[in-house]
């Protein structure tokens, strides 16, 4: 049968739904195509075998403010579905005690003075006061000349700066390998400075928001449901194997069930991996996708066990530096409740365990855990592992020139996703942004 839409978005996750409220509350004529059954992508929740999982833990960085405004677009303000931390947790091999620092210097002042002040336990005054200059020359680099900086990885960059071993090891560590998977070797240092640039001028709204529920109930399905009001469709289960191209132009899609749907544009908005397997299909020599093609990525595993009571004391986005315990939480009083103890680990680096079987990695975590003062043996009831061999591109150096712009070459063609062009890198604001501009090349040329 076909079908004819101003623009078929391909993908679910929050880049392909913001396009498509954008769109659809401009009233134009959209359809969300979504290869899985619940939509989110990587801020998807589901049901697997009987236990609730995520694609992995995430936090709302309070300096956010697409995301926000997206999600007031479809009824939900933020305060209703976050609970707010103001402190992380630091916990280190052989250290009796947990470092607790600060992070909001308006919500937590006294906190973050506590935290800046003490903790010396694990790291000193003078390790402390090491970061001063890194941190000072780090963000002047970036306002300067970014690129330059994604020459260097942070841990280069610490070195040229003195940043003390205790330092690296204790502050650095947590903020790339925690955030984004990497030690600070393989971390580029313009993605280290650039994702926190943006909170310079908005410092007082920083915070960490802990969702209170699945993220596929909490963010993804009130945006489909405010896009249907719209008049839109939101399909899952529905696969895109490639697109319609006639005279150079991309004029719709070819489902994995045969089924054509046409459109005047297409969004891709599906994560790297799954864009390229797209565009390969029919531009696999075009000039104007070589680069994407060259774009690397990278993989995320994470680790979700219930227990019969918390594991933790209180939620609290904590790191374990120099374990395989990037960074981890305990989720039974805020995201899920329903079962007495919940942790949710992002393991770093994740390319060990790719190939891992699950109940190897299980008794690796479990054996690092107990390093950091944790028993993850005695209340275990389940687990689960979510293991995604291509989840991002790539965040090492010499990476970032080659992330695309939504505006392609090709007529009809407009791209979506974290990994292409805007300032927030591998976020939810990120990919927020990035649909925001991809509805904008739409509406600019229609
Ligand atoms: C473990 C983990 C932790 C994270 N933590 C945070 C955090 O704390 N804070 C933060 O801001 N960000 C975090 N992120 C990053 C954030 O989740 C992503 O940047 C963002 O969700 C990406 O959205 P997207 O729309 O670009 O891509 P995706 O969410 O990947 O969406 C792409 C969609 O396209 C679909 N698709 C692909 N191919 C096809 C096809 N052929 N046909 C139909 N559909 C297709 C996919 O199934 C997917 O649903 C984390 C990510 C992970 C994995």
């Amino acid at each position: 049968m076909m079908q004819r839409s101003d623009a078929i978005i391909i993908g679910s996750g929050l880049s392909g739904l913001t396009a498509a409220l954008e769109l659809s509350e401009k009233e134009k004529s959209v359809i969300v195509l979504e290869k899985e059954k619940v939509i989110g992508g990587r801020t998807s929740s589901w049901d697997e075998d009987g236990m609730l999982v995520e694609s992995g833990f995430h936090r709302h960085i309070g300096f956010y403010k697409e995301l926000p405004r997206i999600l007031k677009k479809a009824g939900i303000s933020i305060n209703q579905i976050v609970q707010w931390e103001e402190q992380v947790d630091v916990r280190v091999k052989g250290k009796k005690d947990t470092a607790v620092f600060g992070i909001s210097p308006i919500f937590g002042p006294f906190e973050m003075v506590r935290g800046l002040i003490g903790n010396n336990h694990i790291v000193s005054m003078r390790d402390k006061l090491s970061l001063v200059p890194f941190f000072l020359k780090g963000f002047l680099e970036y306002k300067r000349n970014p690129d330059r900086l994604d020459q260097y990885s942070v841990k280069e960059f610490a070195e040229k700066h003195h940043v003390s071993e205790n330092a690296l090891h204790y502050l650095i560590i947590p903020l790339s390998a925690g955030v984004f998977f990497l030690p600070p070797e393989r971390y580029s240092a313009k993605v280290f400075f650039g994702l926190f640039y943006p909170a310079l001028p908005r410092f007082y709204k920083m915070r960490i928001g802990a969702y209170l529920g699945g993220m596929t109930e909490l963010l993804a399905n009130p945006i489909a449901t405010r896009i249907e009001q719209n008049k839109g469709k939101v399909r899952t289960g529905t696969k895109v194997k490639r697109l319609i191209v006639e005279s150079s132009q991309v004029t719709g899609v070819i489902l994995a069930n045969g089924e054509e749907i046409r459109a005047s544009h297409v969004i891709l908005a599906a994560d790297l991996a799954g864009a390229k397997k797209i565009l390969r299909e029919d531009f696999a020599e075009h000039p104007a996708f070589q680069t994407l093609f060259r774009l690397p990525t990278m993989p995320a595993v994470t680790v979700q066990m219930e227990f019969s009571k918390p594991v933790l004391p209180y939620d609290r986005t904590t790191f374990g530096p120099l374990t395989i315990l990037g960074s981890f939480v305990e989720q039974s009083r805020s995201t899920f409740t329903h079962v007495p103890g919940r942790l949710s680990i992002i393991l770093t680096p994740p390319e060990k365990f790719i190939p891992m079987k699950e109940e190897e990695i299980i008794k690796e975590v479990i054996a690092e855990a107990y390093e950091l003062g944790l028993d993850l043996e005695s209340n275990l009831l389940n687990y689960r592992i979510v293991s995604h061999p291509e989840d991002f591109y790539s965040l090492e150096p010499n990476n970032d020139w080659m992330r695309p712009n939504q505006r392609t070459d090709i007529q009809g063609l407009v791209l979506a996703g974290d990994y292409t062009r805007q300032p927030y890198f591998s976020t939810m604001e990120g990919a927020v942004v990035s649909g925001l501009k991809a509805s904008q090349v739409i509406m600019g040329e229609s």
